[in-house]
């Protein structure tokens, strides 16, 4: 357990933070990478554990692919083994072989790649023994469940012999990175068409090229929450430009309404503590990762607004609305699910003297939270978790001055 303090008032004066590089940019450009015949030049891949996880197997190319807790490395490289023809054995935590993929699965076998569940259907381990044909070129895949199985499929289409035409079926979520698979497949000569619910990627070549990674929209949604629940202050966030490929730059317009102003200036984006304006209703369906922050910055400051879009949560690192209603509650808040799929944060009246928060093997819970220690003394279980995305974090919370000590 580790003991987060801040001493007596949340005041920060332009501060400087380096942000980590993107988890999924780095992910997507290194399986493009590996399926591109000449050399690309690829800058800033993040320390992210799961792209780390990425690069070492892709590097090393063992027999059992063992991919931890990143579910893109998990999706990205089974359709990756399939296409190239390979024999794998794809594993994870846990908590990873509770995390579905049977989607992903029925859309390769579909196309004539051979997969066997190791042990329960629908879930990781699987065994992978290659596509020997491909036997068809159109797949239905639905949309509701994760996006990461479609973009999965969508970065190996142009090396198919038939090429691919992906059906997408029903709501779809998380539609932004769908987007920002395809735009980073453009940016390697790869061409496709999108129309209605027809996504269609002809046989062609991966082009060589140069990508450089930048900066992560997700990380740096902890520093508004921060300057949110600050009682004033303003930083200043490397790296970080308007036209992202990330949908996580939504963060932006949720925090107008929470009192932040953004300001893109040369080098990265200026964040300044103003009045806060309130909004009664915010849908997550298109940047899932952002919910646990702006839940826990409704909770500290008193906004009482609606959430939609959390449906894809029960099944990401932890079951994070579960999660969410736990370390809530230990703070007087709650996450109440005020209609099947509608929710509403009741925020926090009255704040205990200590929380004890718990992270449940989940890098965002930890990161979510740490806005807390600006109203109360914060304990918090294994903040280690964040090794998945942001090495850092920490580092750069102490150079805020918000003190780390082992209790
Ligand atoms: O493709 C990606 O890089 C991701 C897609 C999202 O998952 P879902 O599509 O499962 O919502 C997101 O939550 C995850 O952190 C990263
Ligand atoms: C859900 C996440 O990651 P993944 O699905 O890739 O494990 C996340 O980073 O919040």
């Amino acid at each position: 357990m580790e003991i987060l303090e801040l001493g007596q008032k949340a005041r920060f004066e332009a501060k400087e933070i380096p942000l980590p590089s993107s988890k999924s940019e780095s992910n997507r450009v290194l399986i493009i990478d590996a399926l591109t015949e000449g050399q690309n030049q690829i800058h800033n891949l993040a320390e992210a554990r799961d792209t780390q996880t990425m690069i070492r197997l892709l590097q090393t190319n063992p027999p059992i692919f063992d991919v931890l807790d990143a579910g893109t490395t998990m999706r990205f490289l089974t359709a990756f083994a399939a296409a190239t023809n390979q024999n794998k054995v794809m594993t994870g935590t846990p908590r990873m072989c509770q995390r579905p993929i049977g989607i992903l699965v029925e859309a390769l076998r579909s196309i004539g790649a051979e997969i066997h569940y190791m042990n329960e259907e629908g879930f990781p381990p699987l065994a992978i023994h290659g596509m020997k044909e491909q036997s068809q070129n159109r797949v239905k895949i639905r949309g509701d469940v994760s996006s990461q199985y479609i973009s999965a499929m969508l970065m190996i289409a142009p090396t198919l012999p038939l090429g691919l035409e992906i059906e997408l079926e029903g709501k779809v979520g998380s539609r932004t990175y769908i987007e920002m698979t395809l735009q980073l497949m453009e940016k390697f000569g790869v061409s496709h068409s999108w129309e209605d619910n027809l996504i269609s990627v002809k046989p062609q070549k991966y082009q060589s090229g140069t990508f450089s990674v930048e900066s992560d929209w997700s990380g740096a949604s902890y520093w508004f929450s921060l300057l949110a629940c600050a009682d004033e202050g303003t930083f200043f966030l490397k790296g970080l430009k308007e036209d992202s490929l990330q949908g996580d730059s939504e963060i932006v317009r949720i925090m107008e309404n929470f009192g932040i102003k953004s300001t893109f200036k040369e080098g990265g984006l200026l964040i300044e503590k103003q009045k806060v304006k309130g909004i009664s209703h915010i849908d997550f369906t298109h940047c899932p990762d952002l919910a646990q922050t702006v839940a826990v910055t409704c909770a500290i400051i008193g906004q009482k607004v609606k959430f939609t879009g959390l449906e894809s949560l029960r099944i990401k690192e932890t079951d994070r609305i579960f999660a969410l209603q736990e370390e809530l509650a230990k703070f007087n808040a709650e996450l109440k699910e005020v209609e099947p799929d509608i929710f509403e944060v009741i925020p926090s009246v009255t704040m205990p003297s200590e929380v004890q928060i718990d992270t449940y093997d989940d890098h965002r819970m930890a990161m979510a939270f740490m806005p807390l220690l600006t109203k109360t003394k914060v304990k918090m279980e294994d903040p280690s978790v964040v090794n998945k995305s942001y090495p850092s974090f920490w580092d750069h919370c102490e150079s805020l001055g918000i003190q780390m000590q082992k209790s």
